[in-house]
C-alpha cells in the first residue's frame, strides 16, 4: 500500500503452521522489522517501507530458537537468528524482491522469486489495485512434485524446501550464466592473466586484488596503463580500460556495472599474425597460469543420507595443500622420469584422444607394500598437473546408482583416487569361494563367517565390479574429461583381472622397497646431503646385501630425533636399523615357528577337552573301541 512515508507492506500467514518471516535489504539500506519475526497462523504484520528502499522478503519455517545451534529453521535460515540483522537467508527459499522507487514519480517493482528454489507458496498484489500491478505468486505447493535430486528434507525425511537447479549442480546451464558472457570473462581472466605474468617488472601502476579461491594477491595493470609484448619479433601494445554501463534490465541491482576490458594495438602489417596466432597464444599461456594461481581441493564423498537436507552437497573439500613433489619422491629416477612424460603426454594430448573417439581419462594403478609411497606419488601428480583430488571412500557409496552421483559431480582436471581398493569392496570372487573350502574343516571359523557375512550384506556397500567397471569406462565416465583414476592397493594379486586390465588401468606402477637412487632422494630431503662417506655403506647394505626397507621406514630413521641432530647420526641410525633389518627375516622364521608349535599345542588341548566331555556324557569314547574276536566291546 502506498502512502506519503513510502510503502507498507502486510505480510500475512495464510499457512496452517507458524512461520518465521524475514527481511533483507540491499546493501546500505536500512534494516526493517528488525530483520525477521515470529508469525502464528493466520496472523498479518505490518512493515512500513521508506522510499528508495529495495531487498527481500521471504519466510522460514519449522524454527527453533531455543537451542544456540548455527541452523535454527529448517529452511530460509540465516544463521541461527530470530531477527536477520540484514543477513540473507539460506536457500532454497521462496523470494519476495522489492524495489520502492526514491523518486515517487517512477514505478516501484516487486516479484515473486523461485531463483533461490522453494519453500512455500507466496503471493503478492498491490494497493490501489492497477492495472500495471498484477498478483504475482506461485500458490502451487511444489513440494510434493519436487524432483528427488532437488529435494531437501528434514530431519524425519520430509521434503521442507526445493532447490533451484542451479543451487543442486551449480552448473552454466542450470545457472543461467549467459554463454557468451562467461566465456568473454573467462578470456579476460586469462589474459590478465598472461598480461600480469612479468607486467610488474613494466607497468608503471599495478592494482592489487585479493581474489577468492586464489592461492595470493593477484597484481594487474591499474586502469589505462600500457605496456608492450612481443611475439616472434611483432611488437604490440596493451592497454587496460574499463567502462561503466548503466543496466536497466534488473531493477534489484545497482543502476551502472563496470566493465574491464583490454585494448590491443598493433601495427597494420602485423594484423594476420595477430589475428591467427597471438591471441590464441595470448589465451593458451594465461589459461595455463591461471591454473597455477587457482587454489587446488581435496574433495571426499559424503555418505548419502547427507546428500539432502542441510549439507546438500556430494563432496566435501578443503584446500589441497601436500607438498610432495616428484623431486622430493623417492623411487628409481628412470621410472619416475617415465611417470612424467606419461602425465604430460596426457595432459596435452586433448584433441588426440578426440581424434580416436576416445574419453580423455587415463587410468593408474599403483601397487606396493605399505609404506613405499602410493598416497605420496597421488599428491605428486596433483602438484604435477595442478589438478584437484577426489578422494572416494568406496565403502560409504551404497550402490552403483549412488556411484553414478558421485561421479557426475566431479570436474574435469582432477584425479579421482580409491585407495586400498582391494578392502574397499569384495572383488575376489574366486579366491573368496577357494579359501571357504579350506576353512570347512574348521566348523568355528565356519560359524564367526556366516555370523559376519550376514552382517556385512546387511549393512555394506552393493557396489559391484560391474558398477565400478562402468564407473571407470562407462558412459558417464566422458562427461568432464581430463580426468585421471588411480587405485592403490597392496596386494596386486587379489584384484579381479578384469578391473585393472590395460585400456582400464593404463599404466601399472610398482611402489616398491628403498634403493639407492630413492635413499638419494630421502637423503636430500630429510638432512639435504647429497653425498657423505655413510653413502657407500648404505649403497652396500641396500644393493648388495639386498636389505628391503620401505621409503617411509628409511625416512623414520633419517629423520632428526633432536634439533641439529648431526646427519652422521641420522645416517648411522639407518645403517644400525638395515642391519637389524637383515636379520629380521631370520627372527621372523623363529617367531612363526614359535607360534605354531603353540597354537597345535591349543588345538591339541582342545580335543583332548572335547574327548573328556563326550566320555563324560556317556557317549562311547572313539578311542577305546576295540574289535575282538567275537564282537566290539567296550
Ligand atoms: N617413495 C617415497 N618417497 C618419499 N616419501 C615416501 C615414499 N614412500 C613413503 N614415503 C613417506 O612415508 C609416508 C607414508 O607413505 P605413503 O602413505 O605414501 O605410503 P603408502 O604406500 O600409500 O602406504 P599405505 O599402503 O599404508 O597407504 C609418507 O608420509 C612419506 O613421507
Amino acid at each position: 500500500k502506498v502512502n506519503c512515508h513510502g510503502v507498507t507492506f502486510y505480510v500475512q500467514n495464510k499457512c496452517s503452521f507458524p512461520i518465521w518471516p524475514a527481511v533483507a535489504p540491499n546493501s546500505g539500506l536500512p534494516v526493517l522489522a528488525s530483520g525477521g519475526f515470529y508469525l502464528p497462523c493466520g496472523d498479518t504484520r505490518r512493515i512500513d517501507v521508506p522510499w528508495g528502499w529495495s531487498g527481500r522478503i521471504w519466510a522460514r519455517t519449522g524454527c527453533d530458537f531455543t537451542s544456540n545451534w548455527n541452523q535454527a529453521c529448517e529452511t530460509g535460515d540465516c544463521d541461527g537468528r530470530l531477527e536477520c540483522n540484514g543477513l540473507i537467508g539460506k536457500p532454497p527459499a521462496t523470494l519476495i524482491q522489492i524495489a520502492v522507487q526514491a523518486d515517487k514519480s517512477k514505478l516501484n517493482f516487486y516479484d515473486v522469486s523461485l531463483v533461490d528454489g522453494y519453500n512455500l507458496p507466496v503471493a503478492v498484489n498491490s494497493k490501489p489495485i492497477s492495472s500495471k500491478c498484477t498478483i504475482l505468486g506461485c500458490h502451487k505447493d511444489l513440494k510434493t512434485t519436487c524432483p528427488d535430486e532437488l529435494q531437501v528434507l528434514n530431519e524425519e525425511g520430509r521434503v521442507v524446501a526445493c532447490k533451484s537447479a542451479c543451487l543442486a549442480f551449480d552448473n552454466d546451464r542450470f545457472c543461467c550464466r549467459n554463454a557468451e558472457r562467461f566465456e568473454r570473462s573467462e578470456d579476460y581472466a586469462n589474459i590478465q592473466s598472461y598480461l600480469n605474468k612479468d607486467s610488474s617488472s613494466r607497468a608503471k601502476n599495478l592494482r592489487a586484488n585479493t581474489i577468492k579461491g586464489s592461492k595470493s594477491v593477484v597484481l594487474s595493470l591499474d586502469d589505462h596503463e600500457e605496456i608492450t609484448d612481443e611475439f616472434r619479433g611483432v611488437k604490440v601494445w596493451w592497454q587496460s580500460k574499463t567502462h561503466q554501463i548503466e543496466s536497466r534490465s534488473n531493477p534489484y541491482q545497482p543502476k551502472t556495472e563496470e566493465s574491464r576490458f583490454y585494448i590491443l594495438k598493433c601495427h597494420i602489417r602485423d594484423r594476420k599474425v595477430i589475428t591467427n596466432e597471438y591471441i590464441d597464444h595470448v589465451k593458451e599461456e594465461g589459461k595455463k597460469m591461471e591454473l597455477k594461481k587457482r587454489e587446488r581441493k581435496l574433495y571426499s564423498n559424503n555418505p548419502s543420507h547427507s546428500w539432502s537436507g542441510y549439507k546438500q552437497t556430494k563432496w566435501s573439500h578443503v584446500t589441497f595443500e601436500h607438498p610432495a613433489t616428484f623431486e622430493t619422491l623417492a623411487m628409481d629416477n628412470k621410472m619416475k622420469e617415465d611417470i612424467k612424460n606419461d602425465l604430460t603426454k596426457f595432459r596435452n594430448s586433448q584433441d588426440y584422444y578426440k581424434k580416436i573417439g576416445k574419453a580423455w581419462k587415463r587410468g593408474y594403478l599403483l601397487y606396493g607394500p605399505p609404506g613405499t609411497g602410493k598416497s605420496t606419488m597421488v599428491a605428486a601428480i596433483a602438484n604435477f598437473l595442478d589438478y584437484d583430488i577426489y578422494d572416494l571412500e568406496l565403502t560409504t557409496v551404497k550402490d552403483n546408482t549412488e556411484l553414478k552421483r558421485l561421479l557426475i559431480e566431479t570436474a574435469g582436471k582432477s584425479i579421482i583416487v580409491i585407495e586400498d581398493i582391494d578392502c574397499s569392496l569384495d572383488l575376489t570372487g574366486q579366491r573368496k569361494q577357494k579359501n571357504e573350502e579350506e576353512e570347512d574343516e574348521d566348523e568355528i571359523s565356519m560359524i564367526e563367517k556366516q555370523m559376519k557375512k550376514g552382517q556385512g550384506e546387511d549393512k555394506g556397500s552393493q557396489v559391484t565390479l560391474s558398477g565400478l567397471l562402468n564407473f571407470i569406462d562407462g558412459l558417464w565416465s566422458a562427461c568432464g574429461g581430463e580426468r585421471i583414476i588411480v587405485f592403490t592397493t597392496n596386494f596386486i594379486d587379489k584384484l579381479d583381472p578384469a578391473l585393472i586390465r590395460k585400456g582400464r588401468m593404463d599404466k601399472h606402477i610398482e611402489m616398491s622397497y628403498c634403493g639407492f637412487e630413492a635413499f638419494k632422494v630421502l637423503a636430500k630431503n630429510y638432512l639435504n646431503v647429497e653425498d657423505d662417506d655413510l653413502f657407500q655403506e648404505i649403497k652396500r647394505l641396500l644393493e648388495i646385501e639386498e636389505i628391503k626397507m620401505t621409503p617411509a621406514d628409511v625416512g623414520e630413521n633419517l629423520l632428526m630425533k633432536k634439533e641439529n641432530e648431526a646427519k652422521e647420526i641420522c645416517l648411522t641410525r639407518l645403517i644400525d636399523a638395515l642391519k637389524e633389518e637383515k636379520e629380521e627375516p631370520k627372527r621372523r622364521i623363529e617367531v612363526d615357528e614359535k607360534k605354531k608349535k603353540e597354537e597345535e599345542e591349543i588345538k591339541r588341548k582342545k580335543r583332548e577337552e572335547k574327548k573328556m566331555k563326550k566320555e563324560e556324557k556317556g557317549g562311547p569314547p572313539v578311542i577305546s573301541k576295540v574289535k575282538s574276536r567275537g564282537g566290539w566291546f567296550k
